[in-house]
């Protein structure tokens, strides 16, 4: 298989923005700790279509709470390939664990983007029998696969990205 696509961290600097637009202005020597220990996004067997992402932090999601990570990861992607994020089955089926928007589309422009391309990933915990959920820094709580995607014939999209969620359609 040919690889069409490279995990990288953001910035120390970008890192510490999305962090503190997540969680609030937060200690310097805390944020460098947790992004020396950011791991790359990994398939967990030969055989794995999804990369697994690790969380940045210890937390606990009660029922009905949500929470945006972010994952101080970028993608750069070959041109007509999207990376698609999932939740995990397994935290799925045991908490009813959700991606806020069912799945997150990652473009391959946005690796360009003002944010470095940092992707962030906002799940709830949709539970029906009150369970709470508990990972902790480095556990793998959402999953991404690259996919091939098509253009129409007389496509003319000649747009420039910048910026994340809700930057074009303006
Ligand atoms: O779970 C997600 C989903 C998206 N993104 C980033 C990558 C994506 O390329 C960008 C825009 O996402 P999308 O196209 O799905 O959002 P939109 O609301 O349609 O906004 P836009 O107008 O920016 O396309 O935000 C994330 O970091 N996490």
């Amino acid at each position: 298989m040919t690889g069409i696509a490279k995990f990288e961290k953001v910035s120390i600097e970008q890192f510490t923005e999305g962090w503190n637009n997540c969680f609030g202005s937060t200690d310097i020597d805390k944020i460098k700790k947790t992004y020396e220990s950011i791991k790359l996004p990994k398939r967990a067997t030969a055989g794995s279509a999804g990369y697994d992402f690790y969380s940045t932090l210890d937390f606990e999601l009660k029922p009905n709470e949500t929470i945006m990570i972010p994952t101080g990861i970028r993608t750069k992607i070959d041109n007509s390939w999207v990376l698609c994020l999932y939740p995990r089955s397994g935290l799925g089926f045991k908490f009813r664990l959700q991606l806020n928007n069912t799945v997150g589309i990652i473009d391959s422009d946005y690796y360009n983007s003002d944010n470095e391309g940092h992707i962030f990933i906002k799940i709830t915990n949709d539970t029906n029998t009150g369970k709470t959920v508990s990972l902790k820094q480095g556990d793998a709580f959402a999953q991404g696969i690259f996919v091939q995607y098509g253009i129409t014939v007389d496509d003319d999209a000649t747009g420039v990205r910048n910026g994340g969620f809700g930057s074009t359609g303006k």
